[in-house]
């Protein structure tokens, strides 16, 4: 490994939990420039050449829906430096765009995801584990707006996917992977007191390079 090695903090925690939030807080505080966000979701399985209606039965809350193979190269060669091509990922279409974004290498890595610590050889790239951790009700909620907002879904769509799929595979899947945090921060954007605690830590890595 380089002795310059970036330093990859992983985020996880359920859907609505506050990921998203909490990384966009830090990359906000950094000015973008040190900080490099690498979200699972964009790392879902090419769907491409499947119809609609079969995309629509996928379980995206199943830790066989991710290319984890395509995100962990991905992961070694920005370790190595080496610029990438993300891929870009399209909710509405259920699947990657034919985009792709080509990022350069930063300091600091955040792998951002629903099952990052599911796969131990992504937890092996990690230097710091969060798991946000926000109680059920107030997940659904938010993502009952934010799915009919942003990804183009029904409120009907939405509670149907939530109780068949979602619920089940956060407490089989999501959940267990509490215990490999290091890091447990509730109620996600909003707690200062743990992403002050976190942009400080971020901030002696940087300065200590
Ligand atoms: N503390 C909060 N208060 C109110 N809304 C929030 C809060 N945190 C996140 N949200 C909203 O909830 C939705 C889901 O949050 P997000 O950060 O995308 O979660 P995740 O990435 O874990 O799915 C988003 O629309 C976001 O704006
Ligand atoms: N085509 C897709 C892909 C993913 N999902 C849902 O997204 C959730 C993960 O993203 P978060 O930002 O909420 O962490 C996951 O729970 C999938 O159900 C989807 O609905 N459609």
């Amino acid at each position: 490994m380089p002795e310059n090695r970036p330093i990859i903090i992983g985020v996880a925690g359920g859907s609505g939990s506050g990921k998203t939030s909490v990384t966009n807080t830090i990359k906000e505080r950094f000015k973008d420039q040190s900080i490099l966000v690498m979200e699972q979701d964009f790392y879902y399985k090419d769907q491409s050449t499947l119809p609609m209606e079969q995309r629509l039965q996928t379980n995206y809350d199943h830790p066989l829906a991710f290319d984890n193979d395509l995100l962990i190269e991905h992961l070694k060669e920005l370790i190595l430096r080496n610029p990438i091509n993300k891929p870009v990922y399209d909710y509405k279409m259920h699947t990657r765009s034919d985009k792709v974004i080509k990022v350069e290498p930063k300091d600091v890595i955040i792998v951002e995801g629903i099952l990052i610590f599911e796969d131990p050889r992504l937890m092996d790239l990690m230097d710091m584990k969060i798991f946000v951790d926000t109680d059920a009700d107030i997940r659904i909620m938010r993502r009952l707006v934010r799915d009919i907002k942003e990804r183009g879904r029904t409120l009907d769509s939405v509670i149907d996917q939530y109780t068949k799929v979602v619920r089940p595979m956060h407490l089989q899947f999501i959940e267990p992977t509490k215990r490999y945090a290091d890091i447990i921060i509730p109620e996600g954007g909003q707690n200062l007191v743990a992403i002050d605690l976190l942009a400080t830590k971020i901030d002696t890595i940087l300065n200590h390079k």
